[in-house]
C-alpha cells in the first residue's frame, strides 16, 4: 500500500473522557461486555504483572526472599480491579492481604470481598507503616496501588480526600509499588503535579486497555493489560492497541515511533 493511502496512525494514549467512553462502548449494545467481566480480566492482568515483576525468579525478586503483597483498594472500579487481583495472587500461591478503608457501594464489590473472605485473605481498614526502610518486612512487601483510576478528580489543595489521604501518605513510605491504571493522585491527563499528594515514586504501572495521557512520560516499568478491545472498536476510536504474546494477559508497553 502506498504510504499516502495509509490511515493516519492512531494514538496509544487515552484522555480521561476517551477512557470513560471506551468503557461505555465496550459495555454497550454493540460489544456486549459486562463490568464484572472487564474487571475480572483487568484484575487478572494486574495479578499476572505483579507476579511476573516481583515474584517470578529472574525478574526484580531477591533470591530466597519471600514476597508478601498488600493490595490497597479505593472506593471505585480501580479498587475492584485490586480485589480481583488479590484473589488471583492468592491462587498463584503468593501471600496477600488487602487494605480497603472505604468499601464501595456496588453489590459486586461485596461479592469480591466475600470471595476473599472464603480464601482467608485478610481485608483490613488501614495500612501499617514500615518501622523503617531497612526493616525486613518493608523490604519484602510489595504494594499494589488500586486506590484511584481514570475517574480521579483532584480535590482542592489537598488533592485527595480522607480516608485515602492518610492511606496514600502511608503508601509513600514503601519502595516497591505497582500502580493499577494510573498512579493514584496523578492527574489523569497531566500526570504528577508538583506539591500534590499522590504516589510519588511508582516502580511499575499496569495501564488498563491503553495508557492514559498523564503517564506519557512515565519512566518506570510499564505494562499494559485488559486484553478485551475488539480491533473494530480500536479502529473506530483511533486507538493503537499493544501486541500481546499468545496467552499473556499483560505486555510491556513500548511506543512504536516508526510510523
Ligand atoms: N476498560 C477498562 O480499562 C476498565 C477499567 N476498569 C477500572 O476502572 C477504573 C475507573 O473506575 P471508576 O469507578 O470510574 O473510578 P475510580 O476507581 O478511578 O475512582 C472513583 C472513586 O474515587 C473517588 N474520588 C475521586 N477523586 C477523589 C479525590 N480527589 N479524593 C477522594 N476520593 C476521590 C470518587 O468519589 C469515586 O468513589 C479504571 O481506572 C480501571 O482501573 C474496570 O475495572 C474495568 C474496565
Ligand atoms: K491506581
Amino acid at each position: 500500500m502506498a504510504s499516502d493511502d495509509r490511515e493516519a496512525p492512531g494514538s496509544y494514549f487515552l484522555s480521561q473522557t476517551a477512557a470513560q467512553k471506551l468503557d461505555e462502548e465496550l459495555m454497550g449494545e454493540a460489544y456486549g461486555f459486562t463490568l464484572e467481566q472487564l474487571m475480572e480480566l483487568a484484575g487478572l492482568a494486574v495479578a499476572q504483572a505483579t507476579y511476573a515483576h516481583y515474584v517470578a525468579p529472574g525478574q526484580n525478586s531477591v533470591p530466597g526472599e519471600k514476597v508478601n503483597v498488600v493490595v490497597c483498594c479505593g472506593p471505585g472500579n480501580n479498587g475492584g480491579d485490586g480485589l480481583v487481583a488479590a484473589r488471583h495472587l492468592h491462587h498463584f500461591g503468593v501471600p496477600v492481604s488487602v487494605v480497603y478503608p472505604k468499601p464501595g457501594k456496588h453489590v459486586h464489590y461485596a461479592r469480591l470481598v466475600k470471595q476473599l473472605n472464603a480464601l482467608d485473605v485478610p481485608v483490613l481498614s488501614k495500612l501499617d507503616a514500615p518501622s523503617n526502610s531497612h526493616d525486613a518486612l518493608a523490604r519484602s512487601t510489595v504494594l499494589v496501588d488500586a486506590v484511584f483510576g481514570f475517574s480521579f478528580t483532584p480535590s482542592g489543595p489537598e488533592n485527595v480526600r480522607e480516608p485515602f489521604k492518610t492511606l496514600i501518605e502511608r503508601m509513600n513510605d514503601y519502595d516497591k509499588i505497582l500502580c493499577v491504571d494510573i498512579p493514584s493522585g496523578w492527574h489523569v491527563e497531566q500526570g504528577l503535579q508538583p506539591g500534590t499528594l499522590a504516589i510519588q515514586k511508582p516502580d511499575a504501572l499496569v495501564s488498563l486497555t491503553a495508557p492514559k495521557l498523564g503517564v506519557r512520560n512515565f519512566s518506570g516499568h510499564h505494562y499494559v493489560g485488559g486484553r478485551f478491545v475488539p480491533p473494530r472498536l480500536a479502529q473506530h476510536t483511533g486507538l493503537r492497541v499493544c501486541h500481546y504474546a499468545v496467552a499473556d494477559q499483560v505486555t510491556r508497553f513500548h511506543e512504536k515511533v516508526d510510523d
